[in-house]
């Protein structure tokens, strides 16, 4: 079974607003109300593509009762653990430009943090986990990197889609797939890149500090596939731009479902392509018939 964990998971609010004028007044042309946070976005993708997973993770208030309601509609298990505080909701405000307001997230309490542990007992290495998104702010610098570390030495293959110290930290446990964006590249290695191109000696030391292989996403244009014999360039595919939230989170899913049955790294390159492409093409989350038209217009180029 994949478990997908989503610490600090989140209600997405996304308005369309065609002209936003700051300091006047405006109707909203579109609204969207989506649970959210990478790993239900991650669980969300498996679905589509017709493979169960567990979501785990902490909710809290009536925001946490909607993302429970919503999993449960959608019938993906669900076995978050409660907590007092109320799951955050994030804006993201469609206008000429984008704009998102993300809020930090609740606390959780030791005793709260000690019953999600317990999710962990039952997890083996038949298993696979993904590992998504912030931390609630309560949590220890460390929390992150104390639950890949026990995951490796339990032998529990994993993924993670996290960010800066959490990401140089997994490395050395040999994640079967890390996916940052160009953007989160550079911050992990202090730089800034004029182009994409500029991103590929960085993206291979994601491999030689440990993944077993690496997706850096570079939005408009394109992605690349990094394994220890290989670097592969997906070029962007054309399209309008529906809702590119989750775009990312679609990759990991589409990248771990089809290594996870295939065991081959470009054809779970070639679907996480065309999920990602499809996610941003579409109003929400990709559908499974949304990521086939992708899928069949994915190109791969070998660069190295
Ligand atoms: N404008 C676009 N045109 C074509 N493909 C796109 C576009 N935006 C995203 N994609 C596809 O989706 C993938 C993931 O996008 P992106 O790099 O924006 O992920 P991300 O920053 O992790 O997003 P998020 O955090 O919202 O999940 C890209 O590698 C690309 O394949
Ligand atoms: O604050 P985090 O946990 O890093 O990211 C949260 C988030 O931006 O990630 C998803 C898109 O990838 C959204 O559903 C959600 O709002």
């Amino acid at each position: 079974m994949i478990y997908t964990i989503t610490l600090n998971p989140t209600i997405d609010y996304i308005v369309t607003v065609p002209h936003l004028n700051l300091g006047h007044s405006h109707h909203m042309e579109e609204e969207l109300i989506t649970p959210g946070g990478k790993g239900i976005m991650v669980s969300r993708v498996l679905k589509a593509l017709g493979i169960p997973s567990i979501a785990l993770g902490f909710r809290g208030g009536f925001t946490g009762d909607f993302v429970r309601d919503y999993l449960e509609e959608m019938q993906i298990i669900n076995q978050f653990t409660v907590i007092k505080e109320r799951t955050r909701i994030n804006l993201v405000l469609k206008s000429d430009q984008d704009t998102e307001i993300s809020d930090y997230g609740p606390a959780a309490t030791d005793e709260e943090v000690a019953v999600f542990m317990k999710c962990f007992e039952d997890i083996s290495t038949q298993d696979f986990v993904v590992l998504s998104g912030s931390k609630l702010p309560s949590m220890p610098k460390d929390f992150y990197e104390r639950l890949i570390r026990s995951l490796h030495e339990e032998g529990v293959p994993f993924a993670c889609d996290i960010t800066k110290d959490e990401l140089r930290n997994s490395l050395q446990y040999h994640p079967l797939v890390v996916k940052p964006n160009q953007k989160e590249v550079g911050e992990l290695f202090g730089r800034t890149f004029a182009t994409w191109q500029e991103v590929i000696p960085y993206g291979k030391q994601l491999v030689e500090l440990g993944a077993q292989h690496a997706i850096v996403s570079l939005g408009g244009d394109g992605a690349l596939l990094f394994t220890p014999q290989e670097v592969i360039y997906a070029p962007p595919l054309s399209g309008e731009v529906a809702n590119p939230v989750g775009s990312g989170d679609s990759m990991v899913a589409g990248f771990v479902g089809t290594f996870i049955r295939t065991g081959d790294p470009l054809e779970a390159f070639r679907v996480a392509v065309a999920c990602g492409t499809a996610t941003a093409f579409s109003p929400d989350i990709a559908t499974a018939d949304e990521i086939e038209v992708q899928l069949a217009r994915v190109v791969l180029e070998k660069i190295e």
